[in-house]
């Protein structure tokens, strides 16, 4: 039996096997996924990852061509509305009417959620600072994502999918949101996945997490399970003229991955459930220490490409390029 025939209310979300190609873009490569119900899930990735497309599949708005969607045991395409009645979504665009009041808001949702709760929405307004009068043209950008959570969670949603909730906003605004989410899952057995850049923001709020790049499911794991599945070693070469390539072929840690040197050291992350052993290292490397690995660490080692001023002359090296510079804008 496959992921989706078991699928079961104990899964609010699954896929399996899902492509999308847009032209000649690979947006989702062979992506498959499970989400038990209650949790919090973090999809992590630089721009371009395929997260947007992973999450547009789950509210129907793009037709599996190669494998499968069901959402709260639902197929989104053919159950949209059904489906629809019992997800939130908040976007990174900001795409309210900004025409409407506060109160207009509300009141138009209140009229396509059957399950709408209007006590909980005047609660949150009030928590948000957001006066019904209010027209949402004349909000920050940080109110007007206020406004669109309101959107999002009143409904209670089973299921509330957040793209990129915190991008552009201020601390306070990105807090208020987190806050929320928590709000939101502690209402008993609701899910909620959202994408983020923020790494420190999905450590802190994620019960799961998920690394996607170039299109690919590379991680999938519990937050717990980051420092419990993998550790860094810190290695010294005698040879301090090593490049990246040379370092990788001299000392053959297979299982290895995220070389990165900086003041002369080497580190990289090696599985903890593997059989490698410092004492196996070749005569040249010296192992200095392990390490716990963070989120942060294991995020770079799966989609940072190597620096380039730690490659001259290194055949191997790849231009840091897009994904370089989005690393800078990491937290
Ligand atoms: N409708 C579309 N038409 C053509 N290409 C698309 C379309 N939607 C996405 N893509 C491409 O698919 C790839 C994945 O895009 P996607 O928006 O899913 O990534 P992302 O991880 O959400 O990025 P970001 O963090 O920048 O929002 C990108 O190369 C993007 O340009």
């Amino acid at each position: 039996m496959n992921a989706v025939q078991e699928s079961s209310v104990q899964d609010a979300v699954v896929v399996e096997n899902l492509s999308q190609r847009f032209g000649r873009t690979e947006a989702l490569n062979d992506v498959s996924l499970k989400i038990p119900q209650g949790t919090v899930f973090g999809l992590l990735g630089l721009n371009g990852a395929g997260k947007t497309t992973l999450l547009r599949h789950l509210l129907g708005l793009h037709q599996p061509r190669v494998g499968k969607v069901r959402v709260l045991g639902c197929n989104p395409i053919t159950d949209r509305e059904k489906v629809m009645r019992r997800i939130g979504y908040l976007s990174e665009e900001d795409s309210l009417p900004t025409w409407m009041r506060v109160r207009d808001l509300t009141q138009f949702c209140e009229a396509i959620y059957p399950a709408w709760d209007r006590a909980y929405a005047a609660e949150l307004c009030e928590w948000f600072e957001l006066a019904p009068d209010t027209k949402l043209r004349s909000l920050s950008k940080g109110g007007r994502a206020r406004a669109g959570l309101i959107a999002a969670i009143a409904h209670k949603p089973d299921l509330l999918v957040l793209d990129e909730p915190g991008s552009g906003l201020d601390p306070i605004a990105r807090d208020d949101i987190l806050q929320a989410i928590i709000r939101t899952v502690s209402l008993e057995g609701r899910t909620v996945i959202f994408s983020s850049h923020l790494l420190d923001e999905v450590s802190r709020v994620c019960d799961q997490v998920a690394i996607m790049h170039q299109g690919k499911l590379i991680e999938s794991m519990p937050m717990m399970a980051v420092d419990e599945r993998y550790e860094e070693w810190i290695l010294r070469s005698r040879d301090e003229t090593i490049t990246t390539q040379h370092a990788r072929r001299d000392c053959p840690v297979e299982a290895g991955l995220g070389w990165h040197q900086e003041d002369g050291e080497w580190s990289l992350l090696v599985p903890r459930q593997s059989d490698l052993s410092p004492a196996a290292l070749p005569p040249d490397w010296q192992w200095i220490e392990s390490r716990h690995v963070t989120l942060k660490r294991l995020f770079e080692a799966h989609v940072r490409a190597p620096r380039q001023s730690t490659m001259a002359g290194d055949p191997s090296g790849q231009t840091p390029g897009r994904a370089a510079a989005t690393m800078e804008s990491l937290s």
